[in-house]
């Protein structure tokens, strides 16, 4: 039987060189809405930087990347505008607040009332408490859920969340699997680069291994646990 819908994500052979570096070379990756998926895999397997396509803020050097029906290559705008994307690293200002942030996102995407929804995400990631203070000062864990919270204010079509989990303690490890849940519930897709396999279990329906810059294996998120996973690692 054929799909009735085109999935979330649909990308096909794609490739991302930095200059000599071939960062992914021949990704396939299909995620659907409703789900969350886990993409795995060592360090340097191509993980972020297959993110950062999808995200819209790394193009594709070759291959074709269709997310929320818009391609990177000739919409990359029209992608962006479709996702939610806490990166692996960086993305805060350091000398603006957690609530400013939340401002300047919400002016950016022109969201009406936003701010009651702000509110109760800072609440849930327990960063009420410094809404007002510079994020300069924060710990990694602080600002890995501020990122989390960024991403998901919006409530986007598509959510990616590269490592959310790194650093954060078991209040935050709480919000951001809730944050998940929620994602599925309202028909969006996640897709969530992780190490953490127990959380990917948690959080994912299935899984999307990868090695070497290529996929090496989709499998549903329960059969993680097994001895041919650890095998797809090496
Ligand atoms: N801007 C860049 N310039 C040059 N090489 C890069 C760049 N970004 C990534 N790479 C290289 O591409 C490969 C894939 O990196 P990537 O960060 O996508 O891996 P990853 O799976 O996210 O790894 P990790 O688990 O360590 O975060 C690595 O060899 C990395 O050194």
């Amino acid at each position: 039987m054929g799909r009735v819908s085109q999935p979330a994500i649909a990308v096909r052979d794609l490739h991302v060189r930095f200059g000599d570096v071939e960062a992914v070379s021949g990704v396939d990756l299909v995620a659907d809405a409703g789900h969350a998926t886990a993409l795995l895999g060592r360090n340097g397997a191509g993980k972020s930087t297959t993110m950062k396509v999808l995200a819209g803020v790394v193009p594709p050097s070759a291959g074709q990347v269709l997310v929320a029906g818009h391609d990177a290559s000739t919409d990359p705008l029209g992608v962006r505008r479709s996702v939610g994307y806490c990166p692996d690293v960086g993305g805060l200002v350091p000398r603006a607040t957690p609530w400013e942030h939340l401002q300047l996102s919400a002016s950016l995407r022109r969201m009406p009332a936003w701010e009651a929804r702000g509110r109760e995400l800072l609440e849930r990631f327990e960063l009420g408490d410094v809404a007002h203070r510079v994020v300069g000062g924060f710990s990694h864990g602080m600002s890995r859920r501020l990122s989390v919270v960024l991403a998901a204010l919006h409530e986007p079509a598509v959510l990616l969340l590269d490592e959310p989990f790194d650093g954060v303690d078991p209040i935050g490890v709480e919000a951001t699997l809730e944050v998940i849940a929620d994602a599925r519930a309202r028909g969006a897709c996640t897709l969530v680069s992780t190490h953490l396999r127990e959380l990917a279990m948690q959080a994912c329906t299935s899984a999307v291994v990868l090695r070497g810059g290529a996929r090496v294996a989709t499998m549903d998120a329960g059969d993680l646990t097994g001895e041919a996973y650890r095998a797809l690692l090496d």
